[in-house]
């Protein structure tokens, strides 16, 4: 094991909501907990006892510094959020208030003992249920009072399975624990469907086990508790939401990431040089042991060559970079993480293609990977590009698109053709009448997938973008891909729509925006602009759900909409990430 690979987990100290997600983003091991020495008073007090009670008041007593637990505000849509209802379900399930599920976060914080008693194995554990980030969630039995439980989060259980935990993280509604043994056997969990060695310990994927009709329902699960969860005014009205529709699979389930950023630390000291190279890989998701058939080393980051979800020029590139770093990792004062993007060109079959700049072998040769495009006199040309500044370009359907590498762009080549036709196909507007033009405004258009994808079916497109690279982006993209009727402008989408100046009952929107969703001033706006059709693209369901009811409920004309559709799409295989489409159109007035 490398110096910069933590040894033992410490005795964590409860991570406040916050910490843990930061924990999460940035795979961080657990800081070691400084424990209040409770003790203290006691001896003192006794050493003490032959002194006069002058003297006992001029020796100062030792100041004993009390931890004590600040919850703080979590976003409502992030998985922590979730996870608040996903716990109120199992209560409800069970019977139980939150009294009879809640820590003494201060016991746990101030005493060895308590944290000893709390952060304890536990067998004959029963996987109830599956939270959005793809956690298996169980009560079991409180350490502290028999008639009590506890909420209990167990990365890669499955629901059905009977399981021995570790826990190790305590929160004031739930704990969080290591899966160790298998005791009894989920009907979802099928192991031997397992692709990579580091499944099971990697925070990356949490369903390659479950074989992949059942990964779609689950994601279409997830799709339809968001919106009972954060839009309860439409799923308790009768009619007003859907059914939501199948989750549309990914064609490829594996080597379909044109997207990884395997990464390292080095420990933060003055004139600190690295003598072992550190992990290079992605963050583990605690110290599980469940899996008895392979042996990974522990760490806060996995040492990992190849990532079964990346595609075959990317896992190349991963081991082109890993081969260098090996080298140079001497050089490295602080960690970083290593970008590595697929570069798809399209050229005739017998051309000779020019390789532009991307990652080399140990011969100093770019690595490439030709692909014959069936049907066509055109072959695909890939490389792995490592500058985030470095021109990419994607191939899908037919078009091309340019963009930085570093810069936002869909990550599952193989679904976007699926994804793009349905949205065009949603974009109609009802009594449309023939030869009548018709408009689309394509809001956070990022470098215009959606605007160019969909611009023949429209007499003009608009797309709206907050970074100007990516609009410069989207302009070369249009002119490229000859699509003559697109505009784009460099803009906040809460801005636009005193600039939009296309009929609203012949326009359609787009809106995809960032995970957080779009806002209230944003949604207002979209209320008074009056579109006659709009389709909202999110990667964040629950974002999407909570903006969906806002804006029927809460905007002006918000009441003239219906939701038509919502139905999921899987960018993301083996992960339980989702990709949720909901289409929402003006009621028809007689
Ligand atoms: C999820 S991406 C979608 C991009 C594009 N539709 C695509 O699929 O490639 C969200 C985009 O919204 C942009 N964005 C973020 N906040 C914005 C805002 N307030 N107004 C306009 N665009 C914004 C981001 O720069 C990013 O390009």
């Amino acid at each position: 094991m490398s110096p910069v690979e933590d040894k033992k987990r410490p005795i964590s100290p409860p991570i406040l909501e916050n910490d843990v997600h930061k924990k999460q983003n940035t795979n961080e091991s657990a800081p070691t907990p400084v424990l209040t020495p409770v003790l203290a008073p006691v001896l003192a007090s006794a050493s003490e006892s032959k002194s006069t009670p002058v003297e006992q008041k001029q020796k100062k007593q030792p100041k004993v510094h009390k931890r004590k637990y600040k919850s703080k505000e979590v976003d409502q849509t992030s998985p922590l959020g979730v996870l608040q209802h996903e716990i109120k379900e199992i209560l409800t399930s069970h019977g139980l208030s939150e009294d009879e599920i809640s820590n003494d976060m201060n016991s746990i914080l101030n005493s060895e003992e308590a944290q000893a008693r709390n952060h304890r194995i536990v067998s004959n554990v029963k996987i109830e249920s599956l939270t959005s980030n793809g956690d298996g969630l169980a009560l079991i039995p409180h350490p502290e009072e028999s008639k009590k439980h506890q909420v209990c989060i167990v990365p890669f259980g499955l629901p059905g399975d009977v399981v021995t935990i570790k826990v190790f993280k305590s929160h004031p509604l739930y704990v969080e624990s290591d899966l160790m043994e298998i005791e009894a056997t989920s009907s979802f969990r099928d192991d031997s469907l397992i692709n990579c060695r580091y499944f099971g310990k990697c925070s990356g994927c949490q369903y390659q086990n479950v074989e992949y009709s059942h990964q779609l329902k689950f994601k279409r699960e997830t799709i339809v508790n968001a919106y009972k969860f954060f839009a309860p005014v439409l799923s308790t009205t009768d009619g007003a939401l859907p059914s939501v529709r199948d989750t549309e699979p990914s064609p490829l389930q594996y080597s379909y990431r044109t997207k990884l950023t395997p990464h390292f630390n080095v420990p933060y000291k003055k004139n600190f040089v690295l003598e072992y190279r550190p992990n290079v890989g992605f963050g583990s998701k605690g110290r599980p042991t469940w899996r008895k058939d392979v042996d990974i080393p522990d760490g806060s980051i996995l040492d990992i060559e190849e990532c079964s979800i990346g595609t075959p020029i990317i896992n190349q590139g991963m081991t082109n970079e890993r081969k260098r770093f090996e080298k140079e990792f001497k050089k490295y004062k602080k960690g970083a993480t290593i970008l590595l993007r697929e570069d798809t060109n399209v050229a005739s079959k017998n051309e000779k293609f020019e390789l532009k700049e991307a990652s080399t072998d140990e011969n100093d040769v770019i690595s490439s990977i030709e692909v014959d495009l069936e049907g066509e006199d055109k072959k695909l040309i890939k490389t792995c590009v490592t500058k985030s500044r470095q021109i990419v370009t994607e191939y899908i359907n037919g078009y091309t698109f340019e963009f930085s590498a570093g810069e936002f762009f869909q990550n599952n080549n193989s679904i976007l053709p699926a994804v793009t036709n349905y949205v065009k196909s949603n974009l109609a507007i009802a009594n449309s009448k023939e030869g009548e033009p018709n408009y689309l405004v394509d809001a956070y258009c990022g470098s215009g997938l959606f605007s160019i994808t969909c611009s023949d079916n429209v007499s003009k497109v608009i797309g709206v973008e907050v970074s100007a690279d990516s609009v410069k982006f989207a302009e070369r993209n249009a002119k490229s891909n000859n699509i003559q009727n697109a505009q784009f402008i460099v803009g906040k989408a809460e801005q636009i729509f005193g600039s939009i100046d296309t009929p609203c009952n012949r326009t359609s929107v787009i809106l995809d925006p960032p995970r957080k969703g779009c806002d209230e001033v944003f949604l207002n706006q979209l209320s008074d602009y009056h579109p006659a059709k709009i389709v909202y693209i999110s990667c964040n369901v629950h974002s999407q759900a909570r903006d969906v009811e806002w804006f029927l409920n809460n905007t002006k004309n918000g009441k003239e909409y219906y939701v038509e559709s919502i139905k999921g799409f899987d960018f993301f295989p083996q992960t339980h990430h989702v990709e949720s489409v909901a289409v929402l159109s003006l009621r028809e007035t007689t």
